[in-house]
């Protein structure tokens, strides 16, 4: 017997393996061989009987684990088509390797009310220590092994079922009071039922605050009743513990977590629960879209529109959303794309009927906020959004402020004019407070004292604004507040932060990003937009896209409670299109605007793009070799431009525009990538 087996190698096809006789093997196993001098472990996608390789064969030396299933070896095949890799890279990239999941944290596994152990499970001594000392709040595994005999006793009470993993990060408990839907909410939540086991696409389209979130959670229940499973994807793991509390509370059991920060031992747990068909439902990020929860019925991705559903770091390159449309394809499961602002494509496929529409049109709580423009000005904080925000903190209200950008100051010029940037990537540094140094954003490098590279100056001229300034700010301007920052360099205190503005502890938080979409905080009254005009000055065909779901989805936050909402926009461009419409918070008004300028410019959706990045030394004469190739097959071809480096290697790109076939077709023209050529189709940015 001959096993074809996928190898954690680039671009390669199977290779084939002899199976020795004492060895059962089967398709979807992990197994180990030999593979030049080394060995490896890969995947059995095939057995047949007759060898391709002429070759002598080596025998496959071990298994390990449980198989992989059929349904998730074909989903991972296609997306490995489609983005240029070969099977055996993507497998590796996308099914975490079984490992051992270790407590960090336990927590009671009794609530409070269960009827006690029977007498002859009553705790030791040493286990009665442990048990009072994760009731008086004690959760850390490392203290409690501390106590006399605690190792031993938190390992047994672990056994036991009394004690259980916590299962990190999430503190955040929703109280649950029973809600009535809306019927445009119960209208939409019959729909997705319907489409479960057809495979169909909607577009859950309603302002922030509607109660999307309450129908994507009511049709998992339907679902569960119909005997399906559930994934619940959301763009930011800052989003995760709300949606993992919320669906604890309207499922009646909290669902299973998986996305890239979590430990091994995790994320094996969740995956290999999911294969065995112990897991019900899920929430993650858009890794999760991959869990191979048998009876899949549906897939929702709330805030479709976000580019952080596009794997774009690493190949195999993969956008959630279709990613869930191959399983609505192949296992049936309806797919639900919730947003206030779609991605343009989306709702021009909604648009057009191409996927089912489902309107949301009204808040279900508080009114719409009060929204305002103010003047940009020098300061960071200008005295409109400063005096509003006494304001409402004066009446025990919870601001949040927004701004695009991370550290203290995104620039720094010198005398000359000369603007720093990383020597590697040639990107503008930016100044962090935190650590007293400038940090390169697109390669991490801190660079502590610069000197210019062009007249040996010491000393910069510092501009622009990040959170870290923003933050700074907001204490000067109130010393009283507890202010809280939330960006990609607190997110390791990302639940803590969170918490305590739930808690109301935090009067002043400031972020970047992850505070802009879906957190649902009641007392958050005022949010200010520091820098509107910044999210336009990317040079991308998305900038307003990005732009008009940045303000919106930050203005969605204000007023979810009982106090009215208000939002200051701070911008010197308020009449341009995508930031006037956000203000009016009309999707469909900046949606017609956009399309214009997308049909002018044939940008999707009318077309598909597909982004080659050559990297390495000549990288933009082989991209020019390359383009006349393409072009010689028939291929319109933009490019080549030059990228900046990254980590001082030279990159350039190419950028090929046809129509919805035009992946299939490059594939075929392009049968064997050089190591030199990444493909990265339907690409998010261009720069
Ligand atoms: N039918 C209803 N009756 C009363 N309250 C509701 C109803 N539906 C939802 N809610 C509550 O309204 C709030 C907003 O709902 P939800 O979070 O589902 O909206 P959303 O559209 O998902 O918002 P966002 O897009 O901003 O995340 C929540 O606190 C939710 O519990
Ligand atoms: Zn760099």
């Amino acid at each position: 017997m001959i096993a074809r087996v996928a190898l954690p190698v680039p671009r390669a096809a199977p290779f084939d393996y002899e199976v020795p006789p004492d060895l059962a093997v089967a398709i979807g196993d992990r197994v180990r061989v030999p593979f030049g001098t080394r060995h490896m472990w890969g995947i059995v996608v095939e057995l047949a009987h007759e060898p391709a390789f002429s070759g002598r064969l080596l025998p496959i030396e071990a298994t390990s684990g449980p198989a992989l299933p059929g349904s998730a070896l074909e989903l991972i095949a296609a997306v490995a088509r489609q983005s240029f890799v070969g099977h055996g890279l993507a497998l590796a990239r996308l099914v975490p390797p079984p490992s051992r999941s270790r407590a960090r944290e336990v927590e009671l596994a009794l609530s409070p009310d269960a009827a006690p152990p029977p007498m002859a499970a009553l705790p030791s001594p040493s286990q009665a220590r442990v048990l009072a000392a994760v009731a008086a709040g004690t959760t850390e595994v490392r203290e409690l092994r501390k106590l006399p005999g605690g190792s031993r006793a938190v390992g047994s009470l672990l056994r036991a079922g009394i004690l259980r993993p916590r299962r990190l990060p999430f503190s955040y408990r929703e109280e649950g009071n029973a809600i009535t839907l809306h019927p445009r909410q119960g209208e939409a939540v019959e729909a997705i039922r319907a489409g479960i086991g057809h495979g169909r696409v909607y577009l859950l389209f309603g302002p922030p605050g509607s109660g999307k979130t309450e129908v994507y959670l009511r049709s998992a229940a339907e679902g569960r009743t119909k005997g399906t499973t559930s994934l619940l994807l959301a763009p930011e793991v800052s989003l995760l513990p709300q949606l993992w509390a919320r669906a604890a509370r309207v499922l009646g059991s909290p669902p299973e977590t998986y996305f890239g920060e979590l430990p091994p031992g995790e994320r094996w747990r969740t995956w290999d629960g999911a294969q065995r068909g112990e897991v019900r439902c899920a929430v993650g990020t858009r890794s999760a879209a991959f869990l191979p929860l048998p009876n899949l019925g549906l897939i929702v991705l709330d805030e479709e529109g976000e580019p952080s559903y596009k794997q774009e770091e690493m190949a195999p390159y993969y956008h959630a959303r279709t990613v869930a449309e191959l399983r609505a394809e192949r296992e049936g499961a309806a797919v639900v794309l919730g947003a206030a602002a779609p991605s343009v494509e989306t709702y021009f496929r909604a648009e057009r009927g191409e996927i089912g529409l489902l309107p949301l049109p009204d808040r279900v709580v508080g009114a719409p906020p009060a929204v305002r423009v103010a003047p940009r000005g020098d300061d960071v904080i200008g005295p409109i959004l400063a005096e509003a925000m006494g304001r409402h903190l004066a009446r025990g209200g919870q601001v949040l402020l927004f701004i695009n950008r991370r550290g203290f100051y995104t620039g720094a010029a010198c005398r000359c004019r000369a603007i720093l940037r990383c020597p590697q990537c040639q990107i503008p540094l930016v100044f962090h407070l935190s650590e007293r140094a400038f940090r390169c954003h697109a390669c991490g490098r801190v660079v502590r004292d610069p000197s210019c590279p062009n007249c040996g100056e010491t000393r910069f001229h510092l501009f622009g604004a990040g959170t870290e300034r923003a933050e700074h700010e907001a204490k000067r301007l109130f010393p009283q507040a507890t202010v809280a920052r939330l960006d990609a360099d607190t997110a390791r205190d990302r639940d803590r932060i969170l918490s305590s503005v739930a808690r109301g502890e935090v009067q002043i938080l400031v972020g970047a990003q992850m505070v802009g979409k879906g957190l649902d905080f009641p007392g958050i009254s005022l949010v200010g937009i520091l820098n509107a005009d910044q999210l336009l000055s990317v040079p991308d065909f998305r900038a307003g896209e990005r732009t008009y779901q940045l303000i919106a989805g930050a203005a969605g936050r204000a007023g979810r409670g009982e106090r009215p909402g208000e939002v200051i926009v701070q911008s010197d461009q308020p009449d341009y299109y995508a930031i006037r419409s956000a203000l009016a918070g009309d999707y469909t008004a900046f949606y017609m605007e956009e399309m214009k300028y997308r049909e002018s410019l044939r940008y999707p959706p009318f077309s598909r793009l597909v982004r080659l990045i050559a990297t390495g030394r000549e990288a933009e004469a082989k991209a020019g070799s390359l383009a006349e190739d393409l072009s010689g097959h028939g291929f319109e071809v933009l490019g080549p431009a030059r990228l900046f480096p990254r980590r001082g290697v030279p990159r350039a790109q190419l950028l090929v525009r046809g129509r919805r076939d035009v992946v299939d077709l490059l594939a075929h023209a392009l049968p064997h990538l050089p190591p030199w050529l990444r493909v990265d189709p339907d690409p998010m940015w261009l720069g």
